[in-house]
């Protein structure tokens, strides 16, 4: 499992070597030392979800008030375009996006900090999304920044289908600086 620096600093790319042979392929999902090695507690996880998406689906941009929440995303099935954006107060990053292509077939799993805002659109017809975080759930920390912000630009890659009524309601970018108070 190598470990890949981003451009933001504490963003952080795993990527597994899959074993492919004529039953499919073989790949470690979770490996504690490695995580370690980058600097994540790996005991730190409470809560490990699944989600699944058809086509088009977008998921987003959500985030965490009060201390937030780290994840450890990857897609178990299918492929996604995941999106992370750095919105930590005082960082030198702040506001910066990164997006990453998950799939199941190079197995790539993407470390997002707390304090970072976090979507994925969905690009086949079955995906699958599979993330751990360092908190149990709290909805009533949850925030929701608007996907289609034109400020934030994110760059759906294909045609958006069904979005949840709380993404649709979703606040600006804007708005979302000023509740964080830069
Ligand atoms: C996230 C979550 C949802 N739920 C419930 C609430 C609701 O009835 C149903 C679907 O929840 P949501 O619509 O919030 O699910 P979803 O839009 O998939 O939310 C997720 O989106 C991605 C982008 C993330 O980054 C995640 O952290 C999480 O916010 O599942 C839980 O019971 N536990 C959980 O941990």
């Amino acid at each position: 499992m190598e470990i890949i620096e981003t451009s933001i600093p504490g963003l952080i790319v795993f990527q597994p070597t899959p074993h492919r042979d004529a039953r499919g392929y073989f790949s470690r999902t979770l490996d504690v030392n490695i995580l370690a090695d980058a600097g994540i507690d790996p005991a730190g996880f409470k809560q490990e979800n699944q989600s699944r998406s058809y086509q088009g689906v977008v998921r987003g941009l959500h985030g965490r008030t009060n201390k937030g929440e780290a994840k450890l995303v990857r897609c178990a099935h299918g492929a996604v375009l995941d999106i992370a954006i750095d919105a930590r107060p005082g960082s030198p990053t702040f506001g910066r996006m990164e997006t990453f292509l998950l799939d199941d077939q190079v197995c790539r799993q993407v470390y997002i900090p707390r304090g970072f805002l976090h979507g994925y659109q969905a690009l086949t017809s079955v995906t699958d999304f599979v993330y751990r975080i360092d908190d149990f759930y709290g909805p009533d920390e949850d925030v929701t920044v608007n996907y289609l912000d034109p400020e934030l630009a994110v760059p759906w890659p294909a045609p958006i289908t069904v979005v949840s009524d709380r993404d649709k309601e979703g606040m600006s970018w804007a708005a979302f600086q000023e509740t964080l108070g830069v």
